[in-house]
């Protein structure tokens, strides 16, 4: 039978750097772990593309689908829907392979209730005065949304105690290593490499 991949969640406050940690994990040419990618609601921003970046769907068949069941998690964010497909997170894991999710907390909180043994990382700011910054940077939203994002951030900031591991982004090449260095960690766990073996050994050994 073939072992059960390893589901890695990593979270963070928008703007944070999520998204450029990730794609920097990704962009290296030795990856042995699958992204899963999204759906929303939200429109696309310029240079994101359907299916890459995202699955950009109507709010009408985002809610028919979490009506199927077909959602592991979804929560809503600053006015959309955002959300993981089953499908492909429960293929994956069942070839065998390890999946990595990038997804706000509350969406997070609901993988850990239904996936107790997956690897929850949360990405966190140097200060809160950086992330803002960053946001600003980033030029892609208005003032009224950054400070939605803000506001919501401390939240979020505060959620980083469901976690079991904290990586700061301080630079992004640092924060690769630290991620992927709990990856290696975690495949390393008794309970992961070993399944069977206090099963094995009996009560009285
Ligand atoms: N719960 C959940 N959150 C998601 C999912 N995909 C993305 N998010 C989160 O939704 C938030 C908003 O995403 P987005 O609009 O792309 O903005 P950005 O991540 O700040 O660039 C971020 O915190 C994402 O990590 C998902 O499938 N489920
Ligand atoms: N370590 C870092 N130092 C400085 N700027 C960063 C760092 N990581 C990300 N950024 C920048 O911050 C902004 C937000 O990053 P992004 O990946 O879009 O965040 P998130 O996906 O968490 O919302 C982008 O402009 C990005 O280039």
């Amino acid at each position: 039978m073939v072992k059960r991949g390893m589901l890695i969640v990593l979270s963070g406050p928008s703007g944070v750097g999520k998204g450029t940690v990730r794609k920097a994990i990704f962009d290296q040419k030795k990856n042995d772990f699958q992204y899963s990618i999204s759906m929303t609601t939200r429109k696309p921003r310029p240079g994101e593309v359907d299916g890459v970046d995202y699955f950009f769907v109507s709010t009408e068949e985002f809610e028919k689908r979490i009506q199927n069941g077909g959602m592991l998690e979804y929560a809503k964010y600053v006015d959309n829907y955002y959300g993981t497909p089953l499908d492909y997170v429960e293929d994956t894991l069942n070839s065998g392979k390890d999946v990595f999710l990038e997804i706000e907390v509350n969406g997070a909180m609901q993988v850990r209730a239904k996936c107790p043994d997956g690897v929850f990382v949360f990405l966190t700011p140097p200060d809160l005065i950086e992330l803002k910054q960053r946001l600003i940077s980033r030029g892609t939203d208005d003032m009224d949304v950054i400070n939605k994002r803000i506001a919501k951030a401390v939240g979020e900031i505060k959620m980083m105690q469901n976690y079991d591991y904290a990586v700061v982004n301080d630079v992004v090449a640092n924060a690769v290593e630290k991620i992927k260095d709990v990856i290696r960690s975690e495949r390393l766990r008794v309970t992961r490499v070993m399944p069977d073996y206090i099963g094995m050994l009996g009560e009285n050994n």
